[in-house]
């Protein structure tokens, strides 16, 4: 324990003297602190206030595909963003001491612990259930491939006269674990890279304490991210450096620094935190490997398969088949990522509009829907919600139902109360059961013990997947309140 403390140590020294050698400049009001073994933390050695300027980095400081020593091969193979930008850390880590970015290389984990890079067996039993489930499965097949079709001929062509065993599959995976979780959209001609000190500090959610600017930022936009990597779900969460766009594609570099400023004020000693951008649990997990407890981020999805396979347990194939199809007619659909279509249920338990309205749909009288297809094309608007208000209306008009709620319905909330009805809250709770049960036989109680048991520093991958867990659950009980209130005291009735 002593000895690696006093390694931690060295590596910081030698971090430092690279600093001053490159040019970095780092601010004595932060102090970094490497004696927790789970990583490095940036604290405020004096109190900082809003505005103060800590920081100071050179764009040829950075790391990227455009400064390392394989840059000519990297353009010479054609690969681009996260590709890139993985080859240009592998090839440096390669380098070993022979490295410009050696010193600053020392300072990084191995790898990030984000679920690409845990036992396979382990991730499926820690992950079942969860957002993550498919997901990580998914990326490391589309890695694999990357690694077969990109990096592995690269190595082969002798252009990078590197060691195979450095550019090893194992290799690629762990380098590309830091390039999801540390890398910067620095600007268009060096796109994505590594910046050095500006990646040492960790994560809060809406209660960062700095920005990353450069000097003549006047624009104070965010920049495009220049992404090729389809297995990087979460691209658009990284963060940027801000007015990277200055310079067109492919023109030289800027050649201000880049800047850390104070945002928000710092007690003396208390850790100063960055934002990585505004994500659930289950994106914070599959990118930087670690969750918050109570996360007003998080979601829980329930798959449009769900949803169907629910319908087919009470109705036929057909009638599951012509509702959807009706509902699509209407203009709706769910949300995808890749080759799933799915329903997002908010932190507070809201389910996603269209699939209430589905809901809705999947349990309308037989003769009223029968009459509602053929004027469904005439009721779709772009405004999501005016749709189902004309099929509302029309449903109040054509059916022996009525309903006087109908009258002055206009607004959001007007729309969400008439979906709150019997059967799609009763819809609601069904697959809240469904969704629930494929964490398998432990129930949220079981896991929230489990959780407060759990030792975060020993057991890192067990605690956040637990995190994970347990914040999906408590999700889909508030789905499970969100949808009792809707049915208590009514006759179940067809909408
Ligand atoms: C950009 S680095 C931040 C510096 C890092 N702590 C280090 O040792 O270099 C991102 C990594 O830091 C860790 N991290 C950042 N914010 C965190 C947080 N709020 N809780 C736990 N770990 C965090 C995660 O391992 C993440 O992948």
């Amino acid at each position: 324990m002593a000895d690696a403390a006093a390694a931690a140590a060295r590596r910081l020294r030698a971090f430092k003297r690279w600093m001053r050698a490159h040019g970095v400049v780092c601010s004595d009001a932060l102090s970094l602190d490497v004696s927790d073994p789970l990583g490095v933390h940036v604290r405020a050695a004096t109190p900082l206030r809003d505005g103060d300027l800590v920081a100071t980095i050179p764009r040829g400081a950075c790391l990227t595909p455009r400064t390392t020593g394989a840059a000519a091969a990297i353009e010479a193979a054609e690969l681009g963003g996260c590709l890139a930008l993985t080859v240009a850390v592998m090839y440096e880590r390669a380098q070993g001491a022979d490295s410009p970015w050696d010193a600053y290389l020392q300072l990084l984990p191995d790898c990030e612990s984000v679920p690409l890079v845990w036992p396979a067996g382990e991730a499926e039993c820690l992950l079942a259930g969860t957002e993550l489930d498919k997901i990580v499965k998914q990326d490391k097949e589309f890695l694999c491939e990357d690694w077969k079709e990109c990096i592995e001929p690269l190595m082969l062509s002798g252009e990078l006269d590197v060691d195979p065993d450095d550019f090893s599959l194992e290799k690629y995976l762990s380098a590309k674990t830091l390039v999801s979780s540390r890398s910067f959209q620095i600007d268009s001609y060096h796109g994505s890279g590594m910046v050095p000190l500006a990646d040492l500090f960790n994560h809060k959610t809406d209660c960062e304490h700095v920005h990353f600017t450069s000097a003549s930022d006047a624009s104070d936009s965010d920049g495009e991210e220049e992404e090729d990597d389809r297995s990087d779900a979460s691209a658009d969460d990284k963060p940027t450096t801000k007015n990277p766009t200055s310079s067109p594609p492919g023109s030289r570099a800027n050649d201000e620094d880049l800047e850390i400023i104070i945002v928000r004020d710092v007690n003396e000693g208390e850790e100063v935190y960055n934002t990585y951008g505004t994500m659930g649990n289950a994106a914070l997990l599959h990118r930087y490997g670690f969750t918050e407890l109570d996360n007003q981020y998080d979601i829980v999805n329930i798959d449009l398969a769900l949803v169907t396979k629910w319908c087919t347990s009470i109705f036929s194939g057909r009638h599951t088949r012509a509702r959807v199809s009706l509902w699509r007619n209407l203009g709706y659909s769910g949300c995808t990522s890749q080759d799933t279509e799915y329903f997002e249920i908010a932190y507070d338990g809201e389910p996603q509009l269209e699939l209430s309205i589905l809901l809705y749909i999947i349990n309308m009288k037989p003769d009223v829907y029968d009459k509602l297809i053929c004027v469904a094309h005439g009721f779709v608007s772009d405004e999501e919600h005016e749709t189902i208000c004309n099929v509302f209306k029309f449903v109040k008009a054509t059916s022996s139902n009525q309903n006087s709620e109908v009258n002055g319905l206009e607004k959001l909330p007007d729309v969400k109360k008439l979906l709150h009805s019997e059967s799609v809250c009763s819809a609601l709770l069904s697959l809240a059961d469904m969704r629930e049960s494929l964490y398998g036989s432990n129930t949220l109680e079981d896991d929230e013990e489990e959780l407060h048991a759990c030792c975060v520093v020993n057991e890192r991958k067990l605690y956040h997947s637990l995190v994970l867990r347990v914040s999906e659950r408590r999700i889909l009980r508030r789905l499970r309140e969100f949808a009792s209130s809707g049915s208590k005291g009514r006759k179940r009735k067809h909408p």
